[in-house]
């Protein structure tokens, strides 16, 4: 049974569309290394989560791009959620440029315990089985090969508009319309994570 390894309720609302029966959510809260892309923090947090879990897993990681701030909030995106909130991150982002050109992104990370991805560089695969001679066990963890998939929207920051979806989907606005003012079906067509899983789901039916 795959795991689809999120606290998140409204990425699991998304990614069904994608995963269908196949998928159950597993409610395990990794740890979040602090990085400023995000594939190195999915990438982590999948291969604790099928240790942890002992079924392969998928992790998503996400966040929202202001071109404005250099990016941010960016990795930090749900730390500024629980903080700052929604509508503030908004008002930064727009206080910086009018339009707040911005950019949402997410990266699923996959990890089975098998190695579908066998690195063709021997120096990898030297690294990864000394690794996995290691008793560490964070050590071992970095020898779990990983498959990553990445998606990206691009849009804008608005004054909040719409009562669907979740986190930033109000504030952000692609083709004139918000994340939120949306149908998850509607957002699933042109959204990060839809990209993400639509690759994923590929992959995933012919590996
Ligand atoms: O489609 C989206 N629509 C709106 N907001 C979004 C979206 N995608 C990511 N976001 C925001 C929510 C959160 O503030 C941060 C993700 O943070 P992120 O750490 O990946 O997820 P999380 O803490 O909500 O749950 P978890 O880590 O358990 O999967 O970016």
């Amino acid at each position: 049974m795959l795991r689809y390894v999120t606290t998140n309720a409204g990425k699991v609302r998304e990614a069904r569309d994608y995963l269908d029966s196949e998928v159950s959510q597993l409610d395990f809260d990794y740890t979040e290394i602090q990085a400023p892309d995000l594939e190195p923090i999915a990438a982590r947090g999948a291969r604790e989560a099928y240790r942890h879990a002992g079924e392969p897993a998928l992790v998503d990681d996400a966040g929202l791009f202001v071109d404005a701030l250099d990016g941010f909030p960016g990795p930090y995106s749900a730390y500024a959620e629980e903080t700052l909130g929604m509508e503030r991150v908004g008002h930064l982002a727009r206080d910086a440029a009018d339009p707040a050109r911005a950019e949402f992104r997410c990266v699923l990370a996959y990890c089975d315990g098998d190695a579908f991805d066998a690195s063709p560089d021997p120096v990898d695969r030297a690294d990864r089985a000394a690794a996995a001679a290691t008793d560490d066990r964070e050590e071992q963890d970095d020898a779990l090969p990983v498959k990553l998939f990445s998606g990206v929207v691009r849009g804008r920051i608005v004054e909040p508009r719409g009562d669907g979806g979740f986190g930033y989907d109000p504030v952000f606005e692609h083709d004139g319309t918000t994340f939120a003012e949306m149908s998850a079906a509607e957002k699933n067509a042109v959204s990060h994570r839809g990209r993400a899983l639509e690759q994923f789901a590929e992959w995933y039916a012919t590996r």
